[in-house]
């Protein structure tokens, strides 16, 4: 292989759960894109950027591709990961170790053939009989021309240089686009609304059926401080106590919890305030949708 610098897109995809949102974290060693044990807490591309020596690696985070429901939404979800899949030099096909269903083969004819795909078999830490991998890995390769299959454990850090390895010589030469220091292109925005959300899937994902969604409505930042205001978008006038909690309670730990990671993020005091409105059935509206800035 030449020396040459090597820069391109690489695309996680995988069905919901599998990891790949702790996975590009433990990547880029910095915490961006959001993860929860709650299923589709990801639903934007988030491009993380990893710079070495040789290499540049813009990741892209997709969503976990969805065969259960038929909404709008879902749709949508998953017209994102084929977008992403068309665009990118790379593709990590994410499964889970030991556990092949039927959502990651709905996944293989989405994958490109033309040796740019990769198995990265993760959580190899949770598997307790390791006599099994073998049997596993074959059944997979059966059905997919894969030009690599790493095993790794993106909680433990196991294997995660081999996997940079693999990617890394798949990469096309060329310089790199982002500054060495980037972690992302998304807008400081943009990851405020992922911090609230995060914290409301953390606290109330069980009761809250997907239907929610973040809009930053206000941002002043000078170098003393931030003023933002974060609008919580629900389905149903029911999800509102849902969200407050007795007296509140919720509502005040999820804004308090925001507001620390804010601070921290944008290094200066942040000034957070949350609003919850109800929007009904813009879930299943791909106009709203749109409104919101789902593309
Ligand atoms: N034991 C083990 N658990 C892991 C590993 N990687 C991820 N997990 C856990 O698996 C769960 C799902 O991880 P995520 O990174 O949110 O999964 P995802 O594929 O991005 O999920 P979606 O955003 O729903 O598509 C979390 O509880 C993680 O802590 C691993 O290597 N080992």
């Amino acid at each position: 292989m030449s020396d040459a610098f090597r820069c391109g897109f690489i695309a996680f995809v995988g069905r919901p759960n599998v990891g790949k949102s702790t996975l590009t974290n433990a990547l880029i060693g910095s915490k961006i894109s959001i993860v929860s044990r709650k299923a589709q807490t990801t639903r934007h591309r988030i491009h993380g950027v990893l710079t070495r020596d040789h290499e540049q690696f813009v990741f892209v985070d997709t969503p976990g591709f969805q065969t259960r429901h038929g909404g709008a939404m879902n749709r949508m979800m998953n017209r994102v990961v084929t977008q992403a899949l068309a665009e990118v030099d790379v593709v990590v096909h994410v499964v889970e170790a030991g556990k092949w269903s039927s959502g990651d083969a709905q996944l293989l004819p989405l994958l490109p053939k033309g040796g740019q795909t990769i198995l990265a078999i993760n959580k190899v830490d949770a598997l307790k009989d390791k006599n099994a991998m073998f049997a596993y890995v074959g059944k997979i390769m059966a059905q997919f021309p894969y030009a690599a299959v790493v095993p790794v454990s993106a909680l433990r850090g196991v294997q995660l240089e081999n996997l940079l390895t693999e990617i890394g010589s798949r990469l096309p030469e060329g310089e790199a686009m982002f500054e060495a220091d980037t972690l992302t292109d998304r807008p400081m925005r943009f990851i405020a609304a992922e911090l609230v959300r995060e914290k409301i899937f953390r606290l109330v994902g069980d009761e809250l059926p997907y239907g929610c969604t973040v809009v930053i409505e206000q941002w002043e930042e000078t170098d003393k401080g931030a003023r933002i205001a974060a609008c919580v978008i629900v389905e149903r006038e029911s999800h509102r106590p849902i969200l407050l909690g007795t007296g509140g309670a919720h509502m005040k730990r999820i804004a308090s919890e925001a507001r620390h990671d804010m601070a921290e993020l944008l290094d200066k005091p942040v000034h957070l305030e949350v609003y919850i409105k109800v929007r009904k059935g813009w879930s299943d509206r791909e106009g709203a949708l749109r409104d919101l800035g789902y593309e």
